[in-house]
């Protein structure tokens, strides 16, 4: 199918997109909508051949089988000998969903165990009964990196508007600055810390764990019981003295990108309360129901994966751009970024060959309207085509300001619009002679104001950023990745590709104690380590 695929490129490679809509028809048969999501495909170049098409291509990589072999729990990430049951803590928002057991464990009895146990901890913490002597909590500090920090970081900002709870702040970096500049300001009395790592062994967070609890001893006396661990290997948090009351576990199930659902996500729960973590859960779990039981060709997941795949394998498109018009979901590209390129940014298929089809696309992205004032110059103009992915609601938080919110959902539409119409040298002539610039001139300028157009994007748009829509958005992003990965033969589960540089970052390290080098570092490397120890010692003398 692959070949058919590109065949069926080459016929409309220089079709125009815009003229697709002579139909009348198109822009309400590329687009679907569920359960207040709109997903309006129709500014592409894909028509019902190319999707007819790729429906045979799923067909051909037993798509329906693989996504059934993930909801009920078989270990289809193979490379690790795990189950990929993210779904687990939005499916068991419903009391119907068949159990799912994985080696003899009830995963869904479980979830709602430590769930219920979560909930509970956030109430108190939230209410000012924990920690119980008399303090109330003012400000939470997540300790985590990847996966334990993308994800709630993203969400505690995305859904700001309901934060009625502690003030959240995330600190992952290796660099000192960030703990400093986070602690800088807070008071250790009231401040609560939650270490969150899936494997808690992760070098950053182990380091910031430990300098953050250095900080809180030196004003409180019990300093680990102002800490939380949340993790999927509980019986190595006690490392840091955490009370066995203060963790929260997790099934290895969930990978660390696919874990804001789980206790991983307790900053967002205690900013946003237990119930509107239900919410966010349910809108999961809504878009979990869509993607399991609806035909591929009406599936929303199914559908973006679609556009990905004939974006980047097919056309040949680098990159893709997300840009989300809603500044509180700045970090949603940053999200995305570990979510699709550590899942599917792969070489090899699940035998071990060479990817015939290559793996998952560079995504990048920044919020609209930021965007357009910094890299859009390049996406209108650019020679190289650049896919976007818009995303819109229709309204926003802040009654009083709707006018700006209509400038905004002005702007998102205005983007699409101009890169698929595009403007000809003959208009942008006549724009200018009309503007009365003198022919010579204007026929100078004409061809700097051309716009090729024919650029491909899609639109999102949302009722409104609340807990329910953040959740059916990430989930539907999720199931995204699993089907272009299914695709492609790629294991979206694993991350072997970050080891190697961990691996080597470790051997370095003694060589910053005086230590040497390994044997087979790289003169360059050493040349590097050299000066920077020299600068060091500089700095220490002047001191
Ligand atoms: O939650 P942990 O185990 O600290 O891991 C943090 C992140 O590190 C990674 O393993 C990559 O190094 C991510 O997959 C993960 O989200």
């Amino acid at each position: 199918m692959w070949e058919t695929l590109k065949t069926r490129h080459q016929d409309v490679a220089t079709r125009s997109i815009a003229s697709l809509f002579s139909s009348g028809a198109r822009a309400s048969r590329f687009s679907m909508s569920h359960n207040g999501l709109l997903f309006d495909y129709s500014k592409t170049n894909l028509d019902f051949d190319i999707l007819n098409d790729f429906k045979a291509l799923l067909d051909d990589v037993d798509f329906e089988a693989k996504r059934e072999a993930m909801f009920s729990g078989a270990a289809i990430n193979e490379t690790e000998g795990r189950s990929v049951l993210h779904i687990a803590p939005r499916v068991a928002q419903s009391a119907d969903w068949p159990e799912i057991v994985v080696d003899g464990e009830h995963v869904l009895a479980d979830t709602r165990a430590g769930h219920a146990r979560l909930e509970s901890f956030a109430h108190d913490v939230r209410s000012g009964a924990w920690p119980g002597d008399g303090v109330t909590i003012t400000d939470v500090v997540n300790i985590g990196i990847g996966g334990s920090d993308l994800g709630p970081a993203m969400a505690v900002q995305a859904l700001s508007p309901y934060g009625d709870g502690p003030k959240c702040h995330f600190v992952a970096n290796a660099d000192g600055a960030d703990l400093h500049d986070t602690l800088f300001d807070l008071d250790p009395h009231t401040t609560m810390v939650i270490v969150a790592s899936k494997s808690f062994t992760t070098l950053e967070t182990m380091q910031n764990a430990r300098s953050a609890l250095a900080w809180m001893s030196q004003s409180v006396p019990d300093a680990p019981s102002r800490f939380v661990a949340i993790s999927s290997a509980v019986g190595l948090t006690s490392a840091i003295g955490i009370p066995d009351s203060q963790v929260f576990g997790f099934g290895s199930y969930i990978g660390g990108r696919y874990s804001v659902w789980s206790p991983i996500g307790l900053s967002l729960m205690v900013s946003i309360g237990p119930e509107a973590f239900s919410e966010f859960l349910k809108g999961g779990l809504d878009m979990d129901q869509h993607f399991l039981t609806t035909p591929a060709l009406e599936n929303m997941p199914v559908l973006l994966a679609l556009v990905g795949l004939w974006h980047h394998q097919i056309c040949g498109y680098g990159t893709r751009a997300v840009i989300p018009y809603e500044q509180r979901l700045a970090r949603l590209p940053a999200y995305l970024q570990q979510l699709e390129m550590e899942s599917n940014g792969k070489g090899v298929d699940m035998q071990g060959n060479p990817l015939e089809h290559g793996g998952g696309p560079v995504v990048w992205g920044e919020p609209g309207t930021n965007g357009q004032h910094a890299f859009f110059q390049l996406i209108h103009q650019g020679q190289q085509v650049v896919p976007c992915e818009f995303l819109v609601g229709a309204n926003g938080h802040e009654p009083d300001l709707r006018h700006h919110h209509k400038v905004l959902v002005g702007n998102c539409l205005a983007q699409s619009e101009a890169l698929m119409r595009g403007k000809t040298l003959e208009v942008a002539y006549r724009e200018l002679l009309d503007q009365g610039i003198e022919p010579e001139d204007a026929r100078l300028l004409a061809s700097q104001k051309t716009f090729s157009g024919n650029r491909p994007s899609t639109t999102l748009v949302y009722p409104k950023l609340t807990p329910f829509v953040l959740g059916q958005i990430i989930a539907l992003y999720e199931h995204r990745v699993f089907v272009e990965g299914v695709a492609l033969g790629i294991n979206s589960f694993d991350q072997w590709g970050v080891e190697f540089g961990k691996e080597l970052a470790r051997a370095f390290a003694p060589a910053f104690e005086g230590g040497a080098l390994p044997e087979d570092a790289n003169p360059s490397t050493a040349h590097l380590l050299e000066y920077v120890l020299k600068c060091e010692e500089t700095r220490e003398s002047a001191d």
